[in-house]
């Protein structure tokens, strides 16, 4: 068995070594050629696989260790034979930390406290879900947007056009779709843009075409009251210096990027390939990768509870860091073939960032641990 994959997938020894041959590239370097001489493919989300691409490989089986499958031509994979494989939910936490981390910066900076502000979530599964559950446990007012679950029966859904005139903030956790009743290429397309509410916070997390850039960057050019928040862009690795700094956070695809969650993706596609080859599950994570629990945050017992809460969510995750290497990647060239490899040179040495659950907290007040486990703390000794 050939196996060809993503020289960024953690833990492919550990889980696939005796699966058969692996070859390791840049996930930007799986072409024809190379999927030619493959029998199977374990992606992540920079490499993109049409049936054509297919047309000469024997590849059967693509595992993509992501929860995205937009660079995946699902249906046309389908048709050809090819069994498709993702790991839905395996990052949610950890963009749920991100965007936890942009509503506190923004909060700081505007002086608007988030947590008096009404939340419109666009897209509430595994990632749009975890993050109204948290809100809601904080106290806070969210509105969910989610017309494909709505025609399925889910109550309490409101319109995006409800949304856009009620919500202080708007966090976008939608799939890219380009076709269907529900699409959401440029879903936020100009007049939406320039429909948002004075002041409104504007997220965007999940892929970078789901908002018009181009449509932004002129929007943000005759309005500087709208803050808005980009982790994906448009036509990433290339990126439009001119709206990063139009941004108030700006950060090159890594919203998901805990280790948890990368590891995670790497379990569900050797779950998945068990099943497609019909053997037992024989390794498990556990196995290999350090526990949950392990990380302890001394807080202090006296502080007021708003500061504790603060204090932790930017223990365990600071926005400001990756918008901040981001900036100074920009700041050290204007090349865009530069850009590109500096994006990409960016996610592939990322820090180490662990997920909330690993993380106990001593010393804090009842009140301050009500509130620490709403965000998802485990609180020591309470
Ligand atoms: N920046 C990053 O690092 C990461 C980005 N993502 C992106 O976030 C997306 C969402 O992730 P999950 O929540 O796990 O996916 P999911 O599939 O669990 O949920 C997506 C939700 O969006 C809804 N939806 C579809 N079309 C819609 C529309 N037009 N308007 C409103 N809602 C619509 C679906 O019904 C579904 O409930 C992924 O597809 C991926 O592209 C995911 C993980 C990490
Ligand atoms: O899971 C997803 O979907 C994502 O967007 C991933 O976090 C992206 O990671 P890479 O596949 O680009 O490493």
């Amino acid at each position: 068995m050939r196996i060809l994959a993503d020289e960024n997938i953690p833990l492919l020894d550990a889980f696939f070594a005796d699966q058969g041959s692996i070859t390791r590239l840049p996930g930007r370097a799986i072409d024809a050629a190379a999927m030619a001489s493959a029998d199977a493919l374990l992606l992540r989300s920079v490499t993109r696989v049409t049936a054509d691409m297919l047309q000469d490989s024997p590849v059967r089986f693509i595992g993509t260790c992501t929860i995205g499958t937009d660079h995946l031509d699902l249906p046309g994979l389908a048709a050809a034979g090819v069994h498709v494989a993702s790991a839905p939910g395996c990052n949610a936490r950890g963009v749920v930390e991100y965007v936890l981390s942009a509503l506190l910066t923004l909060s700081e900076r505007t002086g608007l406290d988030w947590r008096q502000r009404c939340v419109g979530i666009v897209g509430v599964g595994e990632v749009g879900g975890r993050l109204a559950a948290t809100l809601r446990n904080l106290g806070l007012r969210v509105l969910c947007c989610d017309p494909p679950r709505k025609e399925q029966g889910a109550a309490d859904m409101v319109s995006l056009e409800t949304l856009l005139a009620e919500a202080d903030i708007i966090s976008c956790h939608v799939p890219l779709t380009r076709q269907g009743s529900h699409a959401t290429w440029h879903l936020f397309n100009q007049a939406r843009l320039q429909a948002l509410r004075p002041g409104t916070w504007l997220i965007n997390s999940s892929r970078g075409p789901v908002v018009d850039n181009s449509a932004l960057n002129a929007v943000l050019t005759e309005r500087n009251d709208v803050h808005v928040v980009l982790d994906v862009w448009e036509h990433e690795p290339a990126l439009e210096p001119q709206l990063v700094s139009r941004c108030a956070l700006a950060t090159p695809h890594i919203a998901g990027y805990s280790l948890d969650g990368k590891l995670r993706g790497t379990e569900m596609i050797y779950q998945a390939w068990c099943s497609f080859n019909g053997q037992p599950v024989q390794r498990q994570l556990s196995e290999f990768a350090p526990t949950a629990g392990c990380n302890y945050l001394q807080l202090d017992p006296g502080a007021p509870a708003d500061w504790q809460l603060s204090h932790a969510l930017r223990w365990v995750y600071d926005v400001r860091d990756d918008d901040a290497r981001l900036r100074a990647m920009l700041a050290r060239t204007a090349d865009q073939a530069a850009i590109h490899s500096g994006f990409d040179r960016l996610r592939k040495d990322y820090p180490l960032r662990r997920e909330t659950p690993c993380v106990r907290i001593s010393g804090v007040e009842r009140t301050s641990a009500v509130l620490l486990k709403a965000a998802g703390f485990s609180v020591l000794g309470q």
